[in-house]
């Protein structure tokens, strides 16, 4: 009777760390509490009208906006920098969430600031010097993130998680938008999400209906996307990728997901919660 109560005490409490750690499980199903944001990348946006595209998705429902900075070197492609951010933020108050795909991101710290820059992401790959780096970032006021390339093992960003609000795992390699998601990036999310519970992960190409099932299940909760969003109706796809995290990560059943901002409205005609069905139906990239 007595090691009967002592068994009941330790599954208690083996349950209430599990809880404290932030993960649940549901019928062997893993879930976590971290909450699903939405970034469209505007690389796949009219960049002639970068503000009125920013506007836009903000209206249809974006939780952030993702900046691609590119310097034609750590990646072979070329966008925009501190100045064009600094313009866009005249008009805006999103979060705003520049990935930089630069070899010195150093360099670019106080500028990404000045410019009014939320969240400053570099690569693992660019730098000697990531703890410096991240510590600079913080003192400018900025959240701060690590990227890692599809190449790159997920072990070297580990030594840094517990001082950085995002790690984001590339799901394509850098550089351009409209790629194909690499699967075999999941079990890097699925290892940090085991590992970090509280961990912001960031997936970052390819995302789409027929990805972000996959993409959510392994535990991503910030999805960056940009042909997706911007080739067709952008609120009833933000909501759909929102949706499939809260289902698949958040294990949040079909009535409690978040419904489309705009709802009954003809940009979002008939968002009912995603299932496998919906998302299969719900429209190519
Ligand atoms: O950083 C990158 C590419 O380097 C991405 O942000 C892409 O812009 C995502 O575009 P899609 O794959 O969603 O079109």
């Amino acid at each position: 009777m007595r090691r009967g109560f002592a068994g009941y005490l330790s599954w208690r409490a083996l349950f209430i760390l599990y809880a404290a750690a932030g993960i649940t499980s549901i019928m062997g199903e893993r879930f976590h509490s971290r909450p699903a944001a939405i970034g469209p990348s505007v690389l796949a946006a009219d960049m002639s009208r970068l503000m009125e595209e920013s506007l836009d998705v903000e209206r249809q429902g974006a939780d952030y906006i993702h900046l691609d900075v590119m310097d034609g070197h750590f990646v072979p492609n070329l966008t925009f920098g501190a100045p064009v951010i600094k313009g866009l933020r005249k008009h805006t108050k999103a979060l705003l969430d520049a990935h930089l795909m630069v070899s010195h991101p150093a360099q670019w710290v106080d500028d990404m600031a000045a410019a009014g820059v939320d969240r400053f992401t570099f690569h693992v790959e660019a730098t000697d010097k990531v703890a410096e780096l991240i510590a600079a970032v913080k003192a400018k006021g900025m959240g701060v993130g690590v990227a890692l390339k599809p190449a790159t093992p997920v072990e070297e960003v580990f030594p840094y998680c517990d001082d950085l609000d995002l790690v984001l795992i590339m799901t394509v390699e850098p550089g351009f938008g409209g790629q194909s998601f690499m699967a075999d990036q999941m079990s890097k999310v699925k290892e940090l999400r085991r590992r970090y519970p509280g961990l912001d992960i960031e997936v970052d190409g390819g995302l789409a209906d027929k990805t972000i099932e996959e993409a959510a299940r392994a535990g991503a909760n910030l999805i960056v996307c940009g042909s997706y969003i911007f080739k067709g109706n952008k609120a009833e796809r933000i909501n759909l990728l929102k949706q499939a995290v809260e289902k698949y990560g958040n294990g949040k059943k079909d009535e409690d997901l978040t419904p489309c901002v705009v709802l009954g409205s003809e940009h979002c005609p008939a968002v009912a919660g995603v299932t496998g069905a919906d998302a299969a139906s719900g429209g190519g990239r």
